[in-house]
């Protein structure tokens, strides 16, 4: 068997005595039933994933941030030229980025993946090269890669999630791609059945024209015959990160710890972690929904509430980031609060 095909193997659901007894405890804790909101559905989550009630508290963080390029850049569908991608990798590995920074406000630590970028970056500490491919062709004249390649970065992205679930309780989700809002939307459409004018934006931010030039090659490329088997679909309209990310939260969740998704490229990578394994999304928490329009069909296929808008569409994981504390507070409040017993609290009438 495939590496692949053994963590899908090993992806179970969530606990549900685990969570069961999370409910109980969330009901006689000192506060009104229910008044922690959607806190307590990522509490009862958390002891779910754990397979323990209280569950313990989801951390030390690590983000990673899985970087790659995309033909489809030749396309004109971003102002941005393609060489800023490996310019942001050697950004993140200095500590220059939007992304460190939020993970330095939580101590959390940083890995940055190259796994296809177009031109190589220099060894630096926490920069993996796991490169498979130097970008992939262009999505809107034929398949963004072969069906080995897509499996390659799946796979490389499982690795990288079982390497940090060694010595991290909590994995979060980051991107960087010059065009991936393209591929995102393309594997949207694809896996939801939404419009490619429903789900393609504006991605870093994009002028009336290329947005019409944009929905143009979504709509392009999936207008190709194509099968449904999940990796295949990845292969043709997906990028490279995708393919990480996606294998990112299999491997999440066969180690059963919580992955905080980030933004569109996230939410469409878990399209296809879905597609692959529907279990792996149980132990998922959609860090918040991103201005694409397309974030929001994703996550609502998904069946993931946001747990914050802030109209962020930024990437790197900065949003998942930003929703860390929360889900620590939620595990904290679980294992920590008193209940009525215990502090003596009378309960309503
Ligand atoms: O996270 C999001 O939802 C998000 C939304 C818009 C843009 N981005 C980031 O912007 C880059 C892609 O934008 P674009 O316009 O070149 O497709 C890529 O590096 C993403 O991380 C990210
Ligand atoms: C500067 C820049 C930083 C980014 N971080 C994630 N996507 C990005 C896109 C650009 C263009």
């Amino acid at each position: 068997m495939s590496l692949l095909d053994d963590t899908i193997a090993a992806i179970a659901p969530r606990d549900a005595g685990a969570e069961r007894a999370a409910r109980e405890r969330l009901d006689r804790m000192t506060k009104p039933p229910g008044s922690l909101g959607v806190l307590e559905d990522v509490a009862a989550q958390l002891a779910g994933t754990a397979g323990v009630c209280p569950a313990p508290l989801p951390g030390p963080t690590a983000v990673a941030v899985f970087a790659g390029d995309h033909g489809v850049h030749a396309q004109g569908v971003t102002p941005w030229p393609q060489e800023v991608t490996a310019q942001m990798v050697a950004n993140f590995a200095a500590g220059g980025a939007v992304v460190n920074a939020f993970a330095a406000s939580l101590g959390a630590d940083v890995v940055v993946v190259d796994v296809g970028v177009a031109t190589p970056s220099a060894p630096a500490p926490g920069f993996l090269d796991r490169n498979v491919r130097r970008g992939t062709a262009d999505l809107a004249e034929g398949p963004a890669m072969t069906r080995d390649e897509a499996r390659r970065a799946v796979e490389v992205g499982i690795e990288v999630a079982r390497e940090l679930a060694a010595d991290h309780g909590c994995l979060v989700t980051g991107d960087m791609g010059i065009t991936n809002t393209t591929a995102s939307a393309a594997l949207i459409c694809a896996f939801t059945g939404a419009t490619p004018d429903g789900a393609t934006g504006r991605g870093t931010g994009i002028d009336d024209p290329t947005l019409a030039r944009k929905v143009e090659v979504v709509t392009r490329a999936l207008a190709r015959d194509r099968s449904t088997d999940p990796l295949d679909v990845l292969a043709e309209l997906g990028g490279l990160e995708h393919a990480a990310l996606a294998g990112f939260v299999l491997g999440a969740a066969a180690a059963r710890v919580p992955v905080v998704l980030d933004g569109v490229i996230a939410g469409s990578a878990a399209l296809v972690a879905a597609a692959l394994c529907p279990a792996a999304l149980e132990h998922a928490f959609a860090g918040h929904v991103s201005a694409e329009p397309g974030h929001a069909l994703a996550l609502r296929h998904l069946g993931l509430r946001p747990l914050l808008g802030l109209d962020l569409r930024l990437g790197e994981g900065t949003g998942a980031l930003l929703a860390v504390p929360l889900v620590t507070a939620a595990a904290r409040a679980l294992a920590d609060v008193a209940t009525f017993d215990s502090a003596g609290v009378t309960e309503k009438a």
